[in-house]
């Protein structure tokens, strides 16, 4: 039987409506509506192409990359695709997910745009927008530098006001104060918002952001006292290489006053700092956004290493031949489907999660629009939570599948080494993972320790205002379909939850100096933060998953004992083998296009070896038979060893 048929005979089997569950999916009709009509356009349009990317230099990639962008940004103006012809509208947003190359233009409109809407005030706004808009002008998001990322408060770049002038001098006064990192800035941005320490009068003030110009909007050169370029090659091929991040640093650049973006706080014309009855971690705005982004696009990238692996997974067969029949297919193995199945649920979980977070996100801003500032840090504390649990399993996911397609899904053609090294790096930009769980922690620690002073727990921390409950909690599961019961599953996972971070509280309270504690029990605070994450985002098949692989905390925290442990690994398997004649119909429901998915073990047909070894010839080593540099060095040797054997 050839692939083809293997995938036609697994469509059969699905026991649901695929064509509803896209819809789900998508979100509604209407999303689907669209991303189905997108995806055929950049699958049919040329400039899109990508399987030639493997093969490509730094600088071919490059300007590949900017090729599509100005096609991209072409098409979005003459299909009309959205009425202000800004990328911020969902058909632009969805096209460019589907060109599916990392480009400057996803900082200039996820994060610089973002940034002057959210922290410029009302005339910053209505100057610089409209042309960010057009693209008149092309922005960054110069934060991170040299030598911090992580700690914004040790940032070292200054911005010196001059009250004779009424203007900033932007400065960098150590080597490792040179902004490093910010996508776009290397060869494209002429402009970019600079995070940088507020001097007045000798006084420091902290981080703000600042508009400034770096290049000349005529021949592109970086204005004067401005040295910029691009930062190297990245990990993997081409990859994350499409992107120009960059290296800036400022020798006195001087800038109008009204460059500061000033709804958080001002600086006069005097020189007097005003700061807004606003809180100050409003600077650190857009970060919050982009990491809610980055929660949403989680289950894109794990939908599509699952989608790969799944199909491949039904179309390879290894072993099992009686009478010379058919071998069986690797995702009739409990273990391949232990393995690849709750990353599939994973997928899903974290589809709906990202819906949740855009839900919550949109909540905060009307609140802060309105000026209660009261979900802030619940908002911060989700956010920050959700980016690390769902980018950390997310990457880990991404290399599962590679390891499930066996040796074909190191090749490029299977399309996911490159998705995980394009990927791979959402660990650690928009805050490094484990950074942002501690800032979970801090927020749990506190939570439990504002319970004896009466201060009721709300949002994703609710559940521990049952806390007295919750300790005595010991799960009443007696056989296996116990666990199937939501309430049950939730019920387990609140306990363990509640239980790491009273745990934690407790320990800390040892400590004399409570910032030395938080350094000292720092593992045990990521473990607490990790299990309010997986709470937030538990459901059915990934929550039993979850349950196994933690087992021990489970047990520990005596929320569970081995024997039920052991039930709930038992409900796992039998839930595994009703996922098994879905699964190949579960990710058909992604709607994914070949050109999307960019990758030969993936594709719809299930045509994979035929394609595979056409693929192989097309590589530039086969252009010619003998290889370049035969004749300089393996003819030499095949010679010497000739001579060797005469003597
Ligand atoms: C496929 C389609 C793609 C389409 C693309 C288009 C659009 C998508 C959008 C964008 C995506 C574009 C590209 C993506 C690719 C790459 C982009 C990468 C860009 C970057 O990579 S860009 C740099 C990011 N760089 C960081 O991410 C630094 C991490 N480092 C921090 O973020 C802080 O530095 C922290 C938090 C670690 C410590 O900060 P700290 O030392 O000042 O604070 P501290 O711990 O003392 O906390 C004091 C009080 O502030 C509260 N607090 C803190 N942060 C808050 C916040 N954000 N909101 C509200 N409250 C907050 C605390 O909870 C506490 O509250 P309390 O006092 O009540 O306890
Ligand atoms: C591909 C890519 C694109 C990027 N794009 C941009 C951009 O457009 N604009 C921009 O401004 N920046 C950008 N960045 C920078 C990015 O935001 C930072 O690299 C990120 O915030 C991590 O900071 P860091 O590099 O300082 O890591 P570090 O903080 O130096 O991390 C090193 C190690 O130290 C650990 N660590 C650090 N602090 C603590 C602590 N308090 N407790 C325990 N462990 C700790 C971390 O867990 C990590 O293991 C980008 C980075 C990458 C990789």
């Amino acid at each position: 039987m050839e692939g083809v048929d293997h995938l036609a005979f697994e469509r059969n089997k699905a026991q649901f409506d695929v064509d509803e569950m896209k819809i789900v999916w998508a979100g509604s009709r209407e999303d689907f509506e669209l991303s189905d009509r997108i995806s055929r356009l950049v699958a049919s349009d040329p400039v899109f192409r990508k399987d030639d990317r493997a093969a490509l230099g730094r600088k071919e990639l490059f300007k590949n990359t900017l090729r599509k962008a100005a096609h991209a940004w072409k098409r979005v103006i003459e299909l009309r695709l959205s009425g202000e012809f800004s990328a911020l509208e969902p058909e632009a947003y969805k096209l460019r997910a589907f060109v599916d190359q990392p480009a400057f233009t996803d900082l200039h409109w996820g994060m610089f745009v973002p940034a002057i809407q959210g922290q410029g005030t009302d005339e910053q706004q209505q100057k610089w927008l409209p042309l960010a808009y057009r693209m008149q002008i092309i922005g960054c998001y110069a934060q991170t530098e040299l030598g911090h990322g992580s700690n914004v408060q040790g940032l070292e770049t200054t911005a010196t006001f001059d009250p004779k002038t009424d203007e900033f001098v932007i400065h960098s006064p150590t080597l490792t104060s040179s902004k490093w990192w910010p996508g776009g800035l290397g060869k494209v941005s002429t402009h970019a918002v600079v995070y940088a320490r507020l001097i007045i009068d000798g006084q420091d003030y902290g981080v703000h952001g600042f508009i400034v110009q770096l290049r000349s909007l005529d021949d592109h050169l970086p204005l004067p006292g401005i040295t910029i370029g691009d930062i190297g090659m990245k990990f993997g091929n081409a990859a994350y290489n499409t992107m120009d991040n960059g290296v800036l640093t400022f020798d006195h650049v001087r800038i109008p006053r009204n460059q500061m973006l000033m709804r958080v706080s001002q600086v006069t014309r005097e020189g007097k700092y005003v700061h807004s009855n606003v809180p100050r971690q409003l600077v650190y705005g857009t970060m919050v956004y982009v990491r809610q982004k980055i929660v949403a696009d989680a289950s894109v990238a794990l939908s599509r290493a699952v989608c790969i692996a799944t199909r491949y997974s039904a179309v390879r067969r290894q072993f099992g031949s009686h009478n010379g029949g058919l071998e069986t297919q690797v995702i009739d193995y409990k273990t391949q489907q232990s393995r690849l199945f709750p990353l599939l649920a994973s997928a899903y979980a974290f589809r709906f999660v990202g819906e949740w977070l855009l839900w919550l996100y949109t909540d905060v801003t009307e609140r802060l629009k309105a000026k209660d500032f009261s979900t802030l840090p619940e908002a911060h504390a989700c956010t920050a939570g959700l980016k690390s649990l769902t980018t950390t399993a997310t990457a880990d996911g991404i290399e599962e599948c590679r390891k499930l397609c066996g040796g074909h899904g190191y090749l490029c053609s299977s399309g996911l080494p490159e998705l995980f090294a394009v990927y791979v790096p959402a660990c650690t930009y928009e805050g490094d993972n484990i950074v942002l769980l501690l800032q979970v922690a801090r927020h749990l620690v506190k939570t439990v320790s504002q319970l004896s002073t009466g201060n009721k727990p709300v949002g994703t921390t609710a559940y521990m205002a049952r806390l007295e409950q919750l300790l005595q909690y010991h799960s009443d599961v007696k056989k296996a379909e116990d666990w199937l019961k939501p309430n049950v599953v939730l019920e387990a996972f609140e306990a363990r939850a509640a239980r790491m971070c009273v745990a934690c509280a407790q320990n800390l309270s040892k400590f004399s100096n409570p910032e030395e504690g938080f350094q000292e029990l720092a593992a045990d605070l990521v473990e607490a933060a990790v299990a309010h994450c997986q709470l937030i985002v538990v459901s059915n098949v990934y929550a039993l998953s979850l349950l196994h692989k933690h087992l021990g905390d489970f047990i520990s925290t005596g929320c569970i004992d081995p024997k039920q442990g052991s039930l709930a690994n038992e409900q796992l398997r039998n839930l595994y083998s009703q996922v098994r004649p879905n699964a190949v119909a579960l990710v058909d429901a992604y709607n994914y296009t070949d050109h999307y998915l960019g990758s030969i073990l993936g594709r719809y047909d299930g045509n994979v070896y035929p394609k595979l070894y056409e693929e192989a010839w097309k590589d530039p080593l086969n252009d010619s038979i003998v290889p370049d540099g035969f004749k300089e060095y393996i003819q030499p040797l095949l010679k010497q060893q000739l001579r060797n054997a005469r003597l």
